[in-house]
């Protein structure tokens, strides 16, 4: 299903376990933060919506999508959380360098999720214009950060 017929910000809390005593970390990408801010704000809304304490969130900035995998890596390593929320906003450029970091990042972050045993969701809009990104990150569609949370807590709580 596209985007176009699914709201990202639709969820029905009695579906989704309480996320009181879960540990979230953030990592979000700098590049194109007008997109990356309004995405983490929805992430950290749901969280909290969910029953997630502030003080259990911990939040990284770094520099590009590319950077994203490093940084999650780097976050389950030194820290106890018990889900990693990767956010980023790739928009179409002159170049074939969008497709270059697109993949890495998506494979990247895969890799995280066969490697360790903390998940890594994939918060990250790759967009051909900012119109695409900006109707999905709080826009007309909806908010993926708000869909990055949900997936966090139920990934979080997998099997328990
Ligand atoms: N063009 C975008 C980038 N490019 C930067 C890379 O992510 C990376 O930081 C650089 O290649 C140095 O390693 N990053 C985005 O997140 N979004 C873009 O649109
Ligand atoms: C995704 C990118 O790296 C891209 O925005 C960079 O722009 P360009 O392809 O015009 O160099």
């Amino acid at each position: 299903m596209a985007t176009a017929n699914k709201n990202l910000s639709v969820y029905d809390k009695a579906t989704i376990p309480n996320a009181k005593d879960l540990r979230f970390g953030i990592v979000v990408s700098e590049w194109n933060s007008e997109i990356t801010e309004e995405l983490c704000t929805g992430a950290l809304e749901a969280l909290l919506d969910c029953g997630a304490s502030s003080e259990n969130i911990i939040r990284w900035d770094v520099p590009g999508s590319f950077e994203l995998t490093f940084g999650c890596k780097k976050m389950i390593l030194d820290t106890k959380v018990d889900a990693v929320i990767a956010i980023g906003s790739v928009i179409q450029g002159e170049t074939k360098h969008f497709d270059f970091v697109c993949s890495a990042t998506a494979q990247g972050i895969k890799d995280l999720n066969v490697q360790f045993n903390t998940p890594v969701i994939f918060c990250v809009l790759t967009d051909n214009t900012l119109q695409q990104a900006q109707e999905r990150s709080g826009g007309k569609h909806g908010n993926k950060g708000t869909e990055a949370a949900i997936a966090a807590i139920k990934m979080a709580t997998l099997g328990a």
